[in-house]
Order: structure tokens, then C-alpha cells, then sequence
């Protein structure tokens, strides 16, 4: 770089000796003790033109003679301001211009009148270094270029605006602070600061930047901070805010027997790890989880593996998970084994052989004849299939109410099975609902070959209203019926033995009510074997 320099300062010398009519030699010789630096900034001060870093050309100085546009701008102003732009020629108005220059940063420039200030007559540069003040497509946009009257002429107009805005935002300040004085009964923080007088200064200074914050806490008149709804209620009022209560978080233990919460937090949000025992209010779910099931329920719960439980546990059990109602089947059996049923007369085939939407419609009572009610979706049809095996006989679906008659099933000559339509909720309207509710009732209260009824009620819902007056009916009429808690595989071991003992102590009383209660699950096939060996009996004292 150093020999690069040197070689331009020579260059120079001799460019300038020849301006100035002196030979190289005396030049020198005049600063011969002078280093080639010092001797550079002598002639710098001499040309009075910069000569920085590799910018060692120097512009060829120019007549001062300068054409303007009609010569509207000082000359000794526009002077200047060439000084700072290093603008060099300027050709008047309507005359292809050629400029040669020098920008800010030192480079030399040549414009054909393209980036000519139409004003001025200084060459234009990317105005993105200049505050932007307004886009109005004014020349005073950009204030480096703007003539002296323009620039005065926009400040002016800006000042203008400021002023306006200023004054309008205190209007709405004061407005605000009025309508929330007027409407809320309570003295707002706000509105007391702007009473008082303090803070007013402030509160004009922030206007310009911030906007008026809207009172949201207010004083009641004892003092007490309260919030208030930020929109106003219908009668115009700003109604205090409810405050939102949080929800206790309750963890439940599904093998917990015991009728005990855990609180996690209280209200404050707090950990508070506390027992809270004697509730005065126990809810229903409080009541269910009190019952203290009796270690023979609980153990014949576990050894049927009834309640949900893991395939894992079940395959380890030796149950083929992949055969509909695994359970009902001989652990680690071949499928010799399993296509055996215990029961001779479930052996048979299941036929279809009537159905009736009103009671003259029903077949002569020839057979025994054990019937499945209960509530719609419950698992009747489901379970009929899971105790014949004879899947998809009768017909089933998770849409309540498509058993809408009752159907007549024969089970060999010696039984018969009877599918009623459920009642409670249902896909069907009311008159009709009432309809099958009347029919079952019918056939229960006047079949004379009617055995049993199986009445099925679901572990997860436990005995509703309509299931007890079917109960209370049966009762009367002396009919015996059964109770077969069903979907057993969607609840825990301990719910199912629950609700075993929490029907068992409901219906204790009960004179029509056979015993045991079954549990199964059409699914896992859970207790259908002992469902089977149950109704079989029935079967077995038919004379034939
Ligand atoms: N997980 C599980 N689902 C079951 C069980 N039994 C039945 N289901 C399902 O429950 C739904 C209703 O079964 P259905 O047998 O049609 O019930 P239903 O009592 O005959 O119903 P309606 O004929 O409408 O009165 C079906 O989707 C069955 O797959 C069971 O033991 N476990
Ligand atoms: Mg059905």
C-alpha cells in the first residue's frame, strides 16, 4: 500500500507542479527537510480540495460561473451548497445537463440531468438516509434538498399537526375520564389523580405517546381496590367484575375405598396437601367410592379378571387375545378346546323365530323362555350372542334403540330366548319409547312361561329410576328376575365390585330378586360362563 501511495503522491506532485508553473525540483526543494507527508498536506491546504484515502484524483477545478434556472436561487447560498455536494457544472433547464461530481462518500459522479434536484440543481442521491417527514409527493419530503422556504414551510406544517393531535388526544383524555366519573358509582384512581391536580403535567406529557388507559381498578368507598368490567353492563354501569373461582383439582385413586379427597390447592392457589373427611354433601360419586366392597366380591372379581384390564395380563393368563370373548375361553387351550360351551343347551343353535310389536302378537308360551331387559344400549343383543357364541345372530349396534320389538330366539327344544327393546334413552321418538316400555311391561307382567329376566344394568351407571320400576313391577308380579351387570371390561376391578355391593345392599330386600348378581362383559367374555352355568339350571327341570 505504502509503494501504491507513493506512486499517486508522485503523480500528484507532478500534476500540480504543472498547475502551479513550477518544476518538480523547486517544489521539492523548497520542503526538502519535509517528509512526502507533510509536503501533501501543504498542498492540500494550498488546492483546499480533500484528499483522503485512495481518493488522490483531484476534481479539475471549475470556473466559478454557475447557470441556474432563471437564477431564482442565491448565488452565494447555491455556492455553497456545491461546495458540500462537490458539484462541479450545472446547464439550465431544459437542456440535457451534463454533471460531474463528487457524492458524500467521496466518489466522482457523472449524471446526464437524470438526478438533477429539479430546485436546486444539486445532484440527487438515494434518499434513504434522510428522515422521511410526510408523502405528499412534495419536494420538501426529504428536508437535505428542500430549498430553505420549504423546509421552513414544512416544520411549519408539522408543528401544525403536533399541535392538533396534542390537543385532541387531552380532549379525549378529559372525555374518557368524564364518561367513567359519570357512569361508575366508585372513584376511579384515575379520574382522583386528574382531581387533584397532580400528575396533570404528566398525564399531558404521556398523552402525546401513550394512550389514555382506561380505569379498570377502581376505589370502593371503603377504600378497598375492586375491578371493574371494562365494558359498561346495560344500564350504563360498570359493573365490578366476579371473580373467578378456581376449580379445586381432585385427584382420584381408583383403588382408594375409602370416601377421602385429596386437595391439591386450595383457593389462593396454595399447595395444601390435606385430607378432607365428613363432607356434610357427599355427591353421588362420593357415595359410590365410600362402599367397601367384601373381600368374596373382590376376590371372585379378580380370579374372573373382570374389569378393564391389560391385554398383557391377559395373555399371561393363557387367554387368546385375539378370539371375541377371550375370557370365555379355557386358559392355554388348543381350538378343539375352545369350540366346546359346558352347557349342552347353549350348544344349540340360536333361531330367530318371532317377533311382536304388541302382546297379541307373541307365540304361544310352549318353551321356557328367559328374557333380556334392561335400559337401551346396555348389551342385551351382545350378550345373547356371547352366551350361544353365535356371533351376529342377533343383531346389535352402538346406537341405542334398534331393538324396537320383541324378539323370539329358540335355543334348542327346551329354551328360548327373548330380546326386549330397552327403554330410557333412545334414537326414537317419545310416544314410540313409551310404547316398548309399555310392551316389555306386558310381556313381563302376563307371559305365563317366563323363567327369568335377566335385567341388565350397566357397571359404569349402576340402577336408574326406569330400571327400578321395572324392578317395582316384577315385584308385584311376582316375576323372578336376575341382575347382570354388563361392560364390566370398561371399568376398574374395584368400581365393578362396588357397584356389585351397592346393587346387592339397594335390592336386598327384594323377595323376587334371584341371587347371585352375574358381572360380565360381552367383550372379554368375563362371567359368561357362570351366566351360562346359571341359566342352564333353568333348561335342565323343563319336562319336555
Ligand atoms: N365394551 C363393551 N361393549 C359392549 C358390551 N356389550 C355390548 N357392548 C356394545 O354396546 C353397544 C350396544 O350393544 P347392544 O347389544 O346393541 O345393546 P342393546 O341393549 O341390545 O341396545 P338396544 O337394542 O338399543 O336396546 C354395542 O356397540 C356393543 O358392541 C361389553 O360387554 N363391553
Ligand atoms: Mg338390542
Amino acid at each position: 500500500m505504502g509503494i501504491g501511495l507513493r506512486t499517486k503522491k508522485s503523480v500528484r506532485l507532478k500534476s500540480l507542479s504543472k498547475r502551479m508553473n513550477r518544476s518538480i525540483e523547486s517544489f521539492k526543494g523548497d520542503h526538502l527537510e519535509d517528509s512526502d507527508d507533510e509536503v501533501f498536506e501543504k498542498v492540500e491546504q494550498l488546492e483546499k480540495i480533500s484528499v483522503k484515502g485512495k481518493h488522490l484524483t483531484p476534481v479539475p477545478k471549475q470556473d466559478k460561473k454557475v447557470l441556474c434556472r432563471g437564477n431564482e436561487i442565491d448565488s452565494e447560498q447555491f455556492r455553497r451548497r456545491m461546495r458540500r455536494g462537490n458539484v462541479t457544472r450545472y446547464v439550465g433547464e431544459g437542456r440535457k445537463s451534463v454533471v460531474r461530481g463528487r457524492n458524500e462518500l467521496g466518489k466522482d459522479v457523472e449524471s446526464a440531468g437524470k438526478g438533477m434536484d429539479s430546485t436546486s440543481g444539486l445532484l440527487k442521491r438515494k434518499p434513504s438516509r434522510w428522515k422521511k417527514r410526510d408523502v405528499d409527493g412534495d419536494d420538501s419530503d426529504y428536508e437535505q434538498y428542500s430549498g430553505y422556504k420549504d423546509s421552513e414551510r414544512s416544520n411549519e406544517r408539522i408543528r401544525k399537526e403536533e399541535a392538533v393531535n396534542k390537543k385532541f388526544r387531552f380532549k379525549r383524555s378529559k372525555v374518557d375520564i368524564e364518561l367513567s366519573k359519570s357512569k361508575c358509582d366508585f372513584v376511579s384512581e384515575d379520574a382522583e389523580i386528574e382531581k387533584n391536580g397532580k400528575g396533570k403535567g404528566k398525564e399531558n406529557e404521556n398523552s402525546e405517546q401513550k394512550p389514555v388507559r382506561r380505569p379498570t381498578r377502581v376505589l370502593d368507598k371503603s377504600g378497598k381496590k375492586i375491578r371493574v368490567q371494562n365494558k359498561p353492563g346495560e344500564n350504563g354501569l360498570m359493573a365490578p367484575a366476579v371473580p373467578k373461582r378456581r376449580k379445586r383439582a381432585i385427584k382420584i385413586d381408583p383403588f382408594d375405598m375409602s370416601n377421602k379427597r385429596l386437595v391439591d390447592s386450595d383457593e389462593n392457589g396454595q399447595q395444601v396437601d390435606e385430607l378432607v373427611e365428613n363432607v356434610p354433601v357427599i355427591s353421588k360419586n362420593g357415595q359410590f367410592r365410600a362402599i367397601r366392597p367384601s373381600d368374596e366380591i373382590l376376590s371372585f372379581v379378580e380370579d374372573n379378571l373382570l374389569g378393564r384390564r391389560r391385554l398383557i395380563e391377559l395373555k399371561n393368563a393363557g387367554y387368546n387375545v385375539k378370539l371375541s370373548a377371550p375370557l370365555d375361553n379355557i386358559p392355554f387351550s388348543s381350538s378343539e378346546q375352545r369350540a366346546k360351551i359346558e352347557e349342552n343347551v347353549f350348544r344349540n343353535k340360536l333361531e330367530f323365530f318371532a317377533a311382536a310389536k304388541v302382546s297379541s302378537s307373541f307365540p304361544p308360551p310352549t318353551i321356557p323362555e328367559i328374557a333380556f331387559a334392561g335400559r337401551s344400549n346396555v348389551g342385551k343383543s351382545s350378550l345373547m350372542n356371547a352366551i350361544t357364541r353365535q356371533w351376529g345372530v342377533v343383531r346389535t349396534s352402538d346406537k341405542p334403540g334398534l331393538t324396537q320389538t320383541i324378539n323370539f330366539f329358540k335355543l334348542g327344544p327346551k329354551l328360548c330366548l327373548v330380546d326386549l327393546p330397552g327403554y330410557g334413552f333412545a334414537y326414537a321418538k317419545e310416544e314410540v319409547k313409551e310404547a316398548w316400555e309399555e310392551l316389555v311391561k306386558e310381556y313381563v307382567f302376563t307371559r305365563t312361561g317366563l323363567q327369568r329376566v335377566c335385567l341388565l344394568v350397566d357397571t359404569k351407571w349402576g340402577l336408574k329410576a326406569r330400571d327400578q320400576e321395572l324392578i317395582d313391577s316384577m315385584e308385584r308380579s311376582k316375576t323372578p328376575y336376575q341382575i347382570v351387570l354388563t361392560k364390566t371390561d370398561l371399568v376398574f376391578p374395584i368400581d365393578v365390585a362396588r357397584r356389585a355391593m351397592q346393587i346387592q345392599e339397594d335390592l336386598k330386600k327384594n323377595k323376587s330378586i334371584v341371587n347371585p348378581l352375574m358381572m360380565v362383559s360381552s367383550k372379554s367374555g368375563a362371567g359368561i360362563c357362570n351366566l351360562r352355568t346359571v341359566l342352564a339350571k333353568i333348561a335342565r327341570f323343563v319336562k319336555p
